[in-house]
């Protein structure tokens, strides 16, 4: 890839996890930068979620540091105004949607959300089009409006970095390519996303940077170039067809 001018807002120097003694990430080091929409592919167990989370300091990991600070010495306000993370699921609770988008602001809040936090909560409602849901609480959800809520909650936190698991779980096609376009339109206006998935054809149609894990190891990294079938049999074990159609890069199995 061509080296950029651009600020590295994110990186990670051997990075190493473990659950219980057992190693999920295995000496990771990446640098992310401002304006990038990096996808996190591989198979099953690779450690992208466990990756995610020590970016994103759900983790405490070590080795990673955002603009050039390392993590731990952020506040959690500090940390929440810079990364926001959706996570795989959505837990429901019996606040309000509203409500729970509301959370998002209390990085930002005062003891009583302001006019700004109010209209923040607005758009982020707008921006996933779940206005109509507002006072409905989460508890009565569907799977994919439960999603749109998290998703809408980081939004509202105003994030620089956007970091989602699989953010396009239990979302019908439509809303799909909404939640996509949606993380192209963040990182085209300065902000940085990161985001996990397993539908390869979406990622490769939207992010411009691709990170392909398997058994806690970056195998490849860069841009639509590095894709070949060699990638696709060593990371899944599958044999695959790379075309385009209309322009858009599709892998299909074969
Ligand atoms: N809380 C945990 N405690 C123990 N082991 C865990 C925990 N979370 C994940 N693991 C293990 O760590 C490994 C990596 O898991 P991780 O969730 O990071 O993978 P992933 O690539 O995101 O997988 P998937 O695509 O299935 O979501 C797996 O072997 C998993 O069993």
């Amino acid at each position: 890839m061509k080296p950029s001018s651009k600020k590295t807002v994110l990186s990670a120097r051997n990075l190493r996890f473990s659950y219980n003694g057992s190693e999920v990430l295995g000496g990771i080091s990446l640098d992310v930068k401002e304006g990038e929409f990096v996808a996190v592919l591989g198979p099953n167990g690779a450690g992208k979620s466990t990756l995610v989370k020590c970016l994103a300091g759900i983790l405490n990991c070590g080795g990673v540091e955002a603009s050039g600070r390392p993590l731990r010495e952020y506040s959690r306000d500090e940390l929440a105004r810079l990364i926001a993370y959706v996570p795989q699921r959505t837990e429901p609770g019996f606040m309000t949607v509203f409500d729970t988008v509301l959370l998002g602001r209390r990085p930002h809040m005062g003891l009583r959300p302001s006019k700004r936090d109010i209209e923040a909560v607005r758009a982020a409602l707008r921006t996933l089009g779940i206005e109509n849901l507002a006072a409905k609480t989460t508890n009565r959800l569907s799977g994919g409006e439960l999603q749109k809520v998290g998703i809408a909650r980081a939004l509202a936190q105003e994030p620089r970095i956007l970091i989602m698991d699989e953010p396009t779980n239990n979302l019908d096609i439509r809303s799909q390519l909404e939640v996509m376009r949606l993380a192209r339109t963040f990182s085209s206006e300065g902000g940085t996303a990161i985001v996990v998935m397993h539908d390869v054809n979406l990622a490769l149609r939207f992010a411009k940077r691709f990170i392909f894990m398997k058994k806690g190891m970056i195998v490849a990294d860069g841009g639509l170039e590095i894709l070949d079938g060699g990638l696709f049999r060593e990371v899944y074990g599958v044999d695959v067809e790379i075309g385009e159609i209309r322009g858009i890069p599709a892998v299909v199995p074969i």
